[in-house]
């Protein structure tokens, strides 16, 4: 055979191949294989992130629009009553993917057998309030949340703590459930990245999908630090720098890291209630880009347990950029500090080691 007979009959059966493949994809869509449903915990469930967020988990704006789900929701005896009637609304609403719901003020029943664990229970800041504040009414029931999800969620339960404060929440979590794999342990910073979005889309009058790779350093608190050094925008003629098109150092190294540190509580002044929806859709592009992945050349920012990457110290649950895959983050390295971003880097570390010494104060 010469080498035009075998390129030929190369070509012949790659395009059999291809073609069977597509056969193959098109019966399969026909045969409606459904997935195992996977389950959710929501805590503080009866609240008001809670009740913004099921209704999300169970359209599968969270895991995908293919993914069924079981809904465990979870709050404290006062709010049983609210909490059924959150029940009932998701019975109503008739959701296809919703497979079950158990909404209990029962913490095992609540965590048995779990796959996600999304912690919102505790008790929220109020105008005037300072995250310490909270601290001592919060990191007790972390304790005690840590030892029933170790003893009864999912061997590989990813969870992530929403309630404040979140960092040392999650290492309060991590601290008393050691058999849970210290990776699968994160807080929500994804808000304070997509607010971080949102102010550059507004400023530039771009689209926020086309705004990339900001980052948000350290604790969810106002010591946080929303850095754009390496974010870019997707424009007409290429992908830009933010600094470069901004082309505004000064409002940039002051105002936008202010208004994105305070944002928070500038919601809390004008709602005289905390950020409600934009904090449960965040915790769902947190969950979903955690397990199904980042999308090609994008990071996110998420409050993970420090391995020491930037000189952050090991052992604080810090905000870093990361890209997942495969249902794994990884920081992303490599990135240039510079002197302004390293003095705002260290400081909010510094302020989760001075929360992670008054955590173990309240628990004693
Ligand atoms: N990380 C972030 O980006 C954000 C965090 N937050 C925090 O999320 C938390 C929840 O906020 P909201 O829903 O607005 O508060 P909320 O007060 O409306 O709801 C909290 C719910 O938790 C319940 N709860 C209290 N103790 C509990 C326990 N031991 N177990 C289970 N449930 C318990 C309460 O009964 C209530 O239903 C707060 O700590 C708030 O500061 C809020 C916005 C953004
Ligand atoms: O500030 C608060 O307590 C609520 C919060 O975490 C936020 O909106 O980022």
């Amino acid at each position: 055979m010469d080498k035009l007979e075998l390129a030929e009959q190369i070509a012949v059966l790659s395009g059999c191949l291809y073609l069977s493949w597509k056969i193959v994809k098109y019966v399969w869509s026909f045969l409606d294989v459904e997935e195992d449903p996977v389950t959710v915990l929501v805590t503080g469930a009866a609240g008001q992130i809670g009740y913004a967020l099921v209704p999300m988990i169970a359209r599968g704006e969270m895991l995908g629009t293919n993914q069924p789900v079981i809904l465990h929701l979870l709050d404290i005896e006062p709010a049983a009553e609210a909490l059924n009637a959150v029940k009932m609304e998701l019975i109503d609403s008739a959701f296809p993917l919703l497979k079950g719901v158990v909404a209990t003020t029962n913490v095992v029943e609540a965590c048995t057998d779990v796959d996600i664990a999304i912690m919102v229970g505790g008790f929220p800041r109020k105008d005037g309030m300072e995250r310490k504040d909270v601290m001592s009414k919060n990191v007790s029931i972390y304790k005690a949340q840590a030892a029933a999800l170790e003893q009864h969620a999912s061997s590989n339960c990813k969870v992530l703590l929403v309630a404040n404060p979140a960092n040392t929440n999650a290492l309060i979590l991590k601290e008393f459930a050691p058999s849970i794999p210290e990776d699968n342990i994160t807080c929500l910073t994804r808000l304070d990245h997509n607010r971080a979005l949102g102010q550059i889309s507004e400023r530039l009058n771009v689209h926020v999908n086309d705004v990339k790779n900001v980052i948000i350093w350290g604790n969810h608190s106002s010591t946080q630090y929303p850095d754009v050094n390496h974010a870019t925008v997707s424009t007409d003629k290429g992908t830009k720098s933010v600094r470069e098109l901004v082309n505004n150092d000064q409002w940039l190294n002051t105002e936008f890291v202010t208004t994105v540190q305070q944002r928070g509580a500038a919601i809390i002044k004008s709602r005289k209630s905390s950020s409600a929806f934009s904090a449960a859709s965040s915790a769902c592009d947190h969950i979903r880009d955690w397990v199904l992945g980042t999308p090609k050349g994008t990071w996110v920012s998420m409050g993970v347990y420090s391995d020491g990457s930037y000189g952050v110290q090991p052992g604080l649950i810090y905000s870093f950029p990361v890209t997942c895959e495969k249902g794994e983050w990884s920081i992303v390295q490599g990135l240039k500090i510079d002197e302004f971003s390293r003095a705002k880097m260290d400081a909010t570390a510094e302020e989760l080691i001075e929360e992670k010494a008054l955590a173990y104060s309240c628990l004693n």
